[in-house]
């Protein structure tokens, strides 16, 4: 646990447009991926908003068919901004979480295990400052907070656990928030998910898969 905690967090969550979300899913799942991709996203929301901490939820996207579902959830959508990338997205989305007067954090929209508790436990490592949360990988980050009144600075991309730590955010411990690390790029990653246990929607897509054409698409490990 931090020294000083933040009571209240805005989170932000970045999500593509499903047509060209999650293409490393798209070899073992060519007929759904698009449909893991907004399962992930919504479940992760849902998990985000069922977590005492956060006081709300900001997703960043260009994409209807997310903008629907989350917003029933409870979310705020913001658009995306034209062709800037993910960093863009999520600095843009971090200036309207930030008028709450709260922490905020940006969080993968990818981590379809979120346990709110977990979430908890993560957010509540996080100190006044920068801090992040290293993926299961090793290199990547899923979740990067900052403070009230602490700009975020996001460094997202290939290596950004290092790129954040770099930029002086201080990585999360560990322990206990194996959800909160678990972001899905590969089938693997997948397969992972679903032991520790998918929220609804992506149990819901997986059982469609498995009951589908056996060998067309499968449960890769
Ligand atoms: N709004 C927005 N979200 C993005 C953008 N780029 C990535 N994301 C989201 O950021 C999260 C992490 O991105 P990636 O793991 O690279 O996901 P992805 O790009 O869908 O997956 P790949 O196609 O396999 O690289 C996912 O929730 C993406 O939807 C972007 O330009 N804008
Ligand atoms: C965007 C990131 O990675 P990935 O594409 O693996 O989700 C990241 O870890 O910063």
């Amino acid at each position: 646990m931090a020294d000083v905690q933040v009571a209240s967090w805005t989170l932000v969550l970045p999500v593509k447009r499903l047509t060209i979300a999650k293409s490393r899913l798209a070899d073992a799942y060519p007929q759904h991926r698009p449909e893991f991709a907004l399962a992930f996203a919504i479940d992760t929301t849902a998990a985000a908003l069922a977590t005492p901490m956060v006081s709300g939820v900001v997703v960043v996207t260009d994409d209807p068919t997310v903008a629907l579902a989350v917003t029933a959830l409870g979310a705020k959508v913001e658009p995306d901004v034209p062709d800037a990338g993910l960093n863009e997205a999520l600095a843009h989305g971090a200036a309207v979480a930030a008028r709450a007067g709260t922490g905020v954090a940006a969080l993968s929209a990818d981590l379809p295990a979120l346990r709110p508790s977990e979430l908890t436990s993560a957010l509540a490592a996080c100190g006044t400052g920068r801090s992040f949360v290293i993926d299961l990988p090793g290199t990547g980050t899923t979740l990067l907070a900052a403070g009230p009144g602490v700009e975020l600075d996001p460094r997202f991309g290939v290596g950004s656990a290092l790129a954040h730590q770099a930029s002086g955010a201080v990585p999360v411990e560990h322990a206990g928030i194996v959800s909160v690390r678990r972001d899905v790029d590969t089938a693997a990653d997948l397969a992972h998910a679903v032991q520790l246990g998918v929220g609804p929607q992506t149990a819901e897509v997986m059982s469609l898969v498995l009951g589908g054409v056996i060998g067309s698409e499968g449960l890769a490990c």
